[in-house]
């Protein structure tokens, strides 16, 4: 089953369209162990209300070989949990190196089945990425608007859209697949702008991250999904996992929370 195939079939069996984020920051634990165990124990506690789960590859190389150790462990929990594992790492680089990027981060050694790239090296770039994703049954998500407040720096100006035409474009060669195997990330943090997105990647999976923590509102993000309520997923790092301090069942309620707005969201 593709990456977009589990997703999909997650958000139709357990009606969820939450992606949780697990972002450690080693300044919120005494020490790695600790934050080892808190990670995984939120994993598990927020399993049933996730369609997949986003580590940020970021908090794990932060953390050196420990890190690498942990996203392992992280991937392997989720697959015994049946969670999809996307790796958000917004890789970009020219051709070859990106070949590089994308045998390691695509081809499964560390249990990831997509990825976030960066386009701004141009398309030519993602081809790497998008081929790799191809022969795994992967997925890539490529930066199309992102969420914070800056990126009207360089993508404004029909920038989103021309990067947005590009997905359309790679996705018209799988022609079989309900959501082909490259996705789009636009920022929960751009509710207005939602709807205009999913009718120019009609059959792009779109990664919405920013709610919570970023002020986005699982309420204002149904412009982003399909009639039948697939296509897209929320998706809350600190939000889930710092909800309250380390209270994991404050992360598990969170999660219930943003699952349970979502849905109601595409109920009105
Ligand atoms: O690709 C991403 O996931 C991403 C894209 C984007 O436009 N904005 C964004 O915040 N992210 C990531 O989503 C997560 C958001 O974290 P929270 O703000 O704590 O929910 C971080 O890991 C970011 O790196």
């Amino acid at each position: 089953m593709t990456f977009a195939h589990a997703v999909t079939d997650r958000t139709r069996r357990l009606q969820t369209r939450l992606c949780v984020g697990l972002d450690p920051r080693l300044d919120a634990y005494r020490d790695a162990a600790h934050l080892r165990g808190h990670t995984l124990d939120v994993l598990e506690a927020t399993a049933p209300y996730a369609a997949c789960i986003k580590p940020q590859l970021a908090f794990y190389e932060a953390l050196g070989l420990e890190g690498m150790k942990l996203l392992e462990e992280v991937c392997a929990a989720a697959r015994t949990l049946g969670l999809p594992v996307l790796l958000d790492g917004k890789r970009g680089d020219i051709g070859s190196t990106a070949q590089a990027y994308a045998q390691g981060w695509l081809s499964g050694q560390h249990g990831g089945s997509a990825l976030t790239v960066n386009p701004f090296l141009g398309f030519e770039t993602l081809t790497p990425f998008v081929d790799t994703a191809r022969a795994n049954g992967g997925a890539v998500f490529v930066l199309v608007k992102t969420s914070n407040p800056g990126q009207a720096d360089l993508q404004g100006s029909g920038i989103s859209e021309r990067v947005a035409d590009e997905v359309r474009r790679l996705n018209a060669a799988e022609p079989q697949s309900e959501y082909p195997s490259v996705g789009a990330v636009v920022g929960a943090t751009h509710p207005g702008d939602l709807a205009a997105f999913r009718a120019l990647m009609p059959r792009a999976l779109l990664l919405l991250p920013g709610l919570g923590a970023q002020g986005a509102r699982a309420s204002d993000l149904s412009g982003a999904f399909d009639p039948g309520g697939t296509g897209a997923l929320a998706s809350a790092s600190r939000g889930v996992q710092y909800a309250q301090g380390l209270d994991v069942q404050a992360s598990a309620a969170a999660a219930r929370s943003f699952r349970d707005e979502l849905n109601a969201a595409l109920k009105q």
